[in-house]
């Protein structure tokens, strides 16, 4: 058999499980056995509504960074979320092909969109990620998230990323742990000046999304 063949072989075999749930997860992205089903908070975006950004500066969603992600997230049914990223040239690593790091971040954002629905405040604790096939410059990519279980300030969740429509092979999965927090992670630890700036200029913080803050 020729190598690309063997390529083409151990490629199918990482993308054979179509949905994320059949990957093996490391211990700490096993939910406990007290872990519960994630419950769509009642005041959610409705299913179909844009998030719009949370944070105009924020790299992954932020339209204020010309060179950021501007990943477009949309609510789900259930504890569910899409999101659409087009890989721009400021995203390269290898010529012409998105970055890891950057297809990382498509996923860390898209996930963290997820605890919006369920108004909770989390930063990412853990992020394992399979990059399954190149993405080149260009290239839409169509992600879907969902909160599997709950346990404590613990939120357990997975993505795919897709190209070539939302139903085209998948191009990058995750799996993470999130972990809630109070604001004052945000206040305590955020560099003064951006701090001061969001207490100044709410807006900043589109209120939609920063239900509990209020600065
Ligand atoms: C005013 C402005 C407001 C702005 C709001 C906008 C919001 C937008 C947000 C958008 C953000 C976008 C997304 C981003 O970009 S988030 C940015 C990237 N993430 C971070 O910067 C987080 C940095 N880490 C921390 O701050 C702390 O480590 C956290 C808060 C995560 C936990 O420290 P804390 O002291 O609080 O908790 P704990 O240590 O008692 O752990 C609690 C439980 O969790 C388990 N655990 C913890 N870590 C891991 C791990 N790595 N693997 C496996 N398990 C882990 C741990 O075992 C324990 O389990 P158990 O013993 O209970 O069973």
């Amino acid at each position: 058999m020729s190598t690309e063949n063997h390529h083409r072989d151990d490629r199918d075999r990482r993308e054979r499980p179509k949905s994320a749930a059949a990957e093996p997860a490391p211990p700490s992205l096993v939910p406990p056995p007290n872990a519960l089903p994630p419950v769509r908070h009642p005041d959610a975006p409705a299913p179909g509504e844009l998030l719009g950004s949370h944070y105009d500066h924020c790299f992954g969603c932020g339209e204020g960074q010309p060179h950021g992600l501007h990943l477009q997230a949309r609510a789900g049914d259930g504890v569910t979320i899409t999101a659409e990223f087009t890989v721009q040239s400021a995203h390269q690593g290898a010529p012409g092909l998105a970055h890891g790091g950057v297809l990382a971040t498509a996923l860390d954002e898209t996930l963290g969109s997820l605890n919006w629905l369920l108004r909770v405040i989390a930063v990412t604790g853990r992020l394992e990620t399979d990059f399954v096939r190149p993405v080149p410059v260009g290239t839409v990519l169509f992600l879907q998230a969902e909160i599997t279980a709950v346990a404590g300030r613990k939120i357990y969740s997975r993505a795919q990323g897709r190209i070539g429509g939302p139903d085209g092979p998948v191009a990058v999965r995750a799996q993470a742990l999130f972990i809630e927090v109070k604001v004052e992670h945000f206040t305590e630890n955020g560099r003064a000046d951006e701090i001061r700036a969001v207490m100044s200029d709410p807006d900043q913080i589109r209120r939609v999304r920063a239900f509990e803050v209020n600065p």
